[in-house]
């Protein structure tokens, strides 16, 4: 329906060059792999549609869970990768593949987050053209896979207050609004508090991922007040258990997870794959 806005044809293994690596896309409208539960059961996440909050304190795991996801994404040729690090080295990997990527630079920031806000208008335009109300699998629009990591660097410490003022304003809209118009968000939080995420904020993230806390109330500030009370809380993950969290799904009841985990190695191998399929566009 929407074939005269895609500006990149899409590709399958089939269609794509003999020198390619011989592997199948997928699609980010399938199930990601986020890792096992304590039972040993795979788990598994569809993140299209949706926005993902992980949050813990630093080295427990958010970044590793984030390569996790933005792998599924970058071999998955419906999915374009617009990657906020503030840090650099979190998601640097990924440049070559990404379609955006910003750094500490905040002008840059709000400007591409404005240029997304702008991507949203546009697609809510054509969906009410359309009379629907939001962009589907076989649309033949590419959705947006939109990841910060770290969150507070861009709402908290770089820039001016009133620069950061506006990224939050910005960020608040495109997390509100995107999931209709494709745009998936990702938002990584260190040491979780309410004057950084305060609740009307967290919770238009419907998936949450709490790894390991210091206090009872940043579990609950992830997850939702009261889950911590009731047994489930990311204070008692230990420091040795990295990338153990508490994933919250939709209003369900939290469960315990062993995020997987990508080495350095393994990204540069995905990378290699998914230039293939993406035709080697970066940022
Ligand atoms: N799922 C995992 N399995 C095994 N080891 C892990 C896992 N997740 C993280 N680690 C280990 O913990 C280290 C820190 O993880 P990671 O960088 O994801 O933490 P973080 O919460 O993003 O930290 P920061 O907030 O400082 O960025 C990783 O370099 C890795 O060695």
């Amino acid at each position: 329906m929407f074939d005269h806005f895609r500006s990149r044809p899409r590709r399958s293994a089939a269609t794509a060059p003999t020198t390619a690596i011989p592997v199948s896309e997928l699609s980010i409208y399938d199930p990601i792999h986020f890792g096992v539960d304590e039972n040993g059961v795979r788990v598994e996440v569809t993140l299209a549609g949706r926005n993902l909050l992980p949050g813990g304190e630093p080295g427990s795991g958010k970044s590793s869970l984030v390569n996790t996801i933005v792998a599924h994404a970058s071999l998955s040729a419906d999915c374009r990768l617009w990657l906020f690090d503030g840090k650099l080295v979190e998601l640097d990997q990924w440049r070559a593949v990404a379609d955006v990527f910003v750094g500490n630079d905040m002008d840059l920031a709000i400007a591409t987050a404005r240029e997304l806000q702008h991507e949203m208008d546009i697609r809510y335009a054509m969906l009410r053209q359309v009379g629907r109300r939001k962009i589907v699998r076989d649309d033949g629009l590419d959705a947006i896979l939109f990841v910060l990591d770290e969150f507070a660097l861009y709402t908290a410490t770089y820039g001016s207050k009133e620069q950061r003022d506006e990224f939050v304003r910005i960020f608040r809209d495109i997390v509100a609004r995107g999931r209709a118009a494709g745009i998936i968000t990702v938002a990584a939080i260190q040491r979780p508090s309410a004057d950084i995420i305060p609740t009307s904020l967290r919770d238009l993230f419907s998936y949450r991922v709490a790894f390991r806390c210091t206090t009872d109330s940043s579990s609950d500030i992830i997850l939702t007040q009261g889950w911590a009370k009731e047994g489930y809380s990311a204070r008692t993950i230990t420091p040795e258990q990295l990338g153990v969290g508490w994933l919250l799904a939709e209003g369900g009841i939290p469960r315990r997870i062993k995020a997987a985990y990508l080495s350095d190695d393994d990204i540069r191998a995905v990378v290699a794959v998914a230039r293939h399929l993406r035709g080697h566009r970066a940022a």
